[in-house]
């Protein structure tokens, strides 16, 4: 079986056998592309399409519905593996649309591999495998109708550390986005997309006018913002953050954190965060990951966030909000 993604990749991404512990399928190895894995992979072809909306869809292929902005994210049984050894078992979550699922837990109990899965980012690492299912939209993520541009394309991604393109200006890091999944567009149309991602991160007002320096000149919580201006530009459905503020003062914090409850009505959120003060504010659900010694991460409880911090069922759950552990 053979991933439609294109001709060029389509001899590397034939699937390999099945893991040596029989548990999950190894992934195809995709080589990073050049730096620029924290961001999206290059597209060879370079389809004309909307911006507004923007899904590049070809005829054969898997149609990503551009008729709601935000979509719904479903992790059926999913396992996770480096080499021989498991670090997921069997992870059941649901992350509903336009709202913000936060996962919180030990640190090394999955949290940042489940998150690198729902975009298919887990299988740039060579010796990754996994097994389950990934649904958006109902959808598999994993379906090899679907292009994995594409599925990067909706499910965007936000890093712990801010990493705007230290050469490209405020303008260009926004845009660096399209030139990478190979969208054309008018200048007029980029001037516009350009200020509407800066507003919607948060950023527009404190650089309008300095669009042509250079993005490594903003702090850090700006730097942050910049990046998640970069994500909006190319209209995912999905936003995944993965400890965006852990490197932030608490004043950009706070700022991160209102815009995130903007884009709660245009994209769906699933944040990784450590600040237990932050998943109550930020998220109206959380999934508590844990990994007891020598076994892979496992959920012990998922739900409403008000019902894990203020009712868990689990006592651990109950521990770990507390505070009592990790
Ligand atoms: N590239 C990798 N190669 C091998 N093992 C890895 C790799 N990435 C993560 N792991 C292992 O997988 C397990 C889960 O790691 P992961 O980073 O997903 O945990 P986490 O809950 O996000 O931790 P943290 O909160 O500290 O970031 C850990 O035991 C880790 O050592």
């Amino acid at each position: 079986m053979t991933l439609s993604i294109d001709d060029n990749e389509t001899a590397e991404l034939t699937l390999p056998p099945a893991s040596p512990n029989g548990g999950g399928a190894a992934l195809p190895p995709l080589s990073p592309p050049d730096g620029l894995t924290q961001l999206l992979p290059p597209v060879l072809e370079a389809p004309e399409v909307p911006l507004l909306g923007a899904a590049s869809i070809r005829p054969g292929e898997l149609e990503i519905s551009v008729d709601r902005p935000a979509a719904a994210l479903e992790a059926r049984s999913v396992s996770a593996w480096f080499g021989d050894r498991k670090v997921l078992d069997r992870i059941d979550l649901v992350m509903q649309p336009n709202r913000v699922t936060a996962l919180i837990g030990p640190s090394g109990c999955g949290k940042s591999t489940f998150l690198r899965i729902l975009n298919r980012m887990h299988e740039l690492v060579p010796s990754a495998a996994l097994a389950g299912e990934v649904l958006f939209d109902g959808i598999d993520v994993y379906d090899p109708e679907l292009r994995v541009t594409d599925a990067r394309k909706h499910i965007g991604m936000v890093f712990q550390k801010p990493n705007p393109f230290p050469a490209m200006s405020i303008s260009e890091n926004v845009l660096a986005g399209l030139a990478l999944t190979g969208i054309k567009a008018k200048k007029s149309v980029k001037d516009d997309l350009v200020e509407e991602c800066l507003t919607k991160a948060g950023l527009w007002n404190e650089v309008k006018d300095r669009l042509r320096q250079p993005g490594a000149g903003l702090s850090g919580g700006q730097q942050q913002r910049l990046c998640i201006a970069r994500s909006l530009a190319v209209k995912p459905k999905v936003l995944l953050m993965d400890e965006p503020c852990s490197a932030l003062d608490p004043t950009s914090t706070r700022v991160i954190e209102e815009t995130m409850a903007e884009l709660q009505r245009e994209v769906t959120i699933v944040i990784v965060t450590h600040n237990m003060q932050q998943a109550q504010r930020v998220s109206d659900h959380c999934a508590f990951f844990l990994a007891s010694a020598g076994t892979p991460g496992v959920i012990v409880e998922a739900g409403p966030t008000s019902k894990l911090f203020g009712n868990p069922e689990d006592q651990r759950t109950a521990d770990y909000v507390q505070g009592r552990f990790g």
